[in-house]
């Protein structure tokens, strides 16, 4: 029996909510393989960030290296990628091995912390964005990135836009998880705009949210599931992971991975 392969190459979250641990249940869930290069550790709770520890990228290099001379994935992702020659280092490896890139452009925890240094965002634009598949920022991330402040879908649409057809992302979905109201995502392919939405959960118990759909569309990606097919069954996905979160910590606790029966 073979299996689809994912990997991701992100931070450690210890309490498993975010991050690459959070990245590999959505992945195993789903019935795909996963594997994992580490960026940073972290010392986070439901809490916050207390410290935060990097792995030199010449490290990276030898975890990809390791992965990559032995079996190449099917599709991968980045989520916490903290410092600029990282992200030159793991460019390197999409560029070789052109396999399906999930690009979750982690700048900020849930609980507010930064992750992600101001000079790191230009080479993310400048190396990463342009070889993701999908990027998949939050409305924070979205406005930070595309440069521009964001309050209308008039502006969703266009900052969908300057991902795909300035910066150069095959595809991209904005997440509204950040808005009032219902609960939309916005993705755009360079042809066109589709939306789903479900009603928001009214809930504190969104810590990893955003790893986790991303960890979802690789493992989709891995199965050689169409971008599309692939934002449907993340949105499912999440959607249920936050309805029947495990209530863990005295923060904003984490989803759960193990719910959702979907195909
Ligand atoms: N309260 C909610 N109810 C329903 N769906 C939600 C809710 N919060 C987030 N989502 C959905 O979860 C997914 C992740 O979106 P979100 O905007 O939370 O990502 P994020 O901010 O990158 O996550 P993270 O907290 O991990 O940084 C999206 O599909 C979004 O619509
Ligand atoms: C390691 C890590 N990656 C991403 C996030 C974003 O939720 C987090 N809190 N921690």
């Amino acid at each position: 029996m073979t299996l689809p392969i994912g990997l991701t190459v992100a931070g450690t979250d210890p309490t498993g909510g975010a991050g690459i641990f959070a990245d590999l249940k959505a992945m195993h869930s789903r019935g795909v393989y996963g594997m994992a290069a580490v960026t940073s550790l972290t010392a986070q709770n439901t809490l916050g960030v207390q410290d935060v520890y990097n792995v030199p990228a010449d490290f990276i290099d030898k975890e990809l290296n390791s992965i990559f001379s032995d079996e190449v994935p099917h599709a991968m992702k980045t989520g916490m990628v903290a410092e600029a020659d990282m992200m030159t280092v793991i460019a390197e490896y999409i560029r070789k091995y052109n396999i399906p890139y999930v690009m979750d452009p982690v700048m900020i925890a849930t609980s507010g912390d930064r992750l992600m240094t101001d000079i790191s965002m230009a080479t993310l634009i400048d190396t990463l964005l342009p070889l993701s598949h999908i990027v998949t920022p939050n409305l924070h991330e979205a406005e930070a990135i595309a440069n521009m402040t964001i309050r209308t879908e008039e502006d969703i649409h266009r900052a969908l836009k300057i991902f795909v057809d300035e910066m150069g992302a095959a595809s991209v979905i904005i997440k509204g998880g950040h808005l009032s109201g219902d609960a939309t995502d916005y993705l755009y392919d360079g042809k066109k705009i589709s939306t789903l939405t479900r009603a928001r959960i009214d809930t504190d118990q969104t810590h990893g949210t955003g790893c986790t759909f991303s960890a979802v569309l690789t493992a989709e990606l891995a199965k050689g599931r169409t971008v599309e097919e692939a934002f449907r069954t993340g949105k499912a996905y999440i959607t249920s992971a936050i309805q029947n979160s495990p209530g863990i910590g005295k923060g904003s606790g984490p989803v759960n991975h193990f719910s959702y029966q979907g195909d």
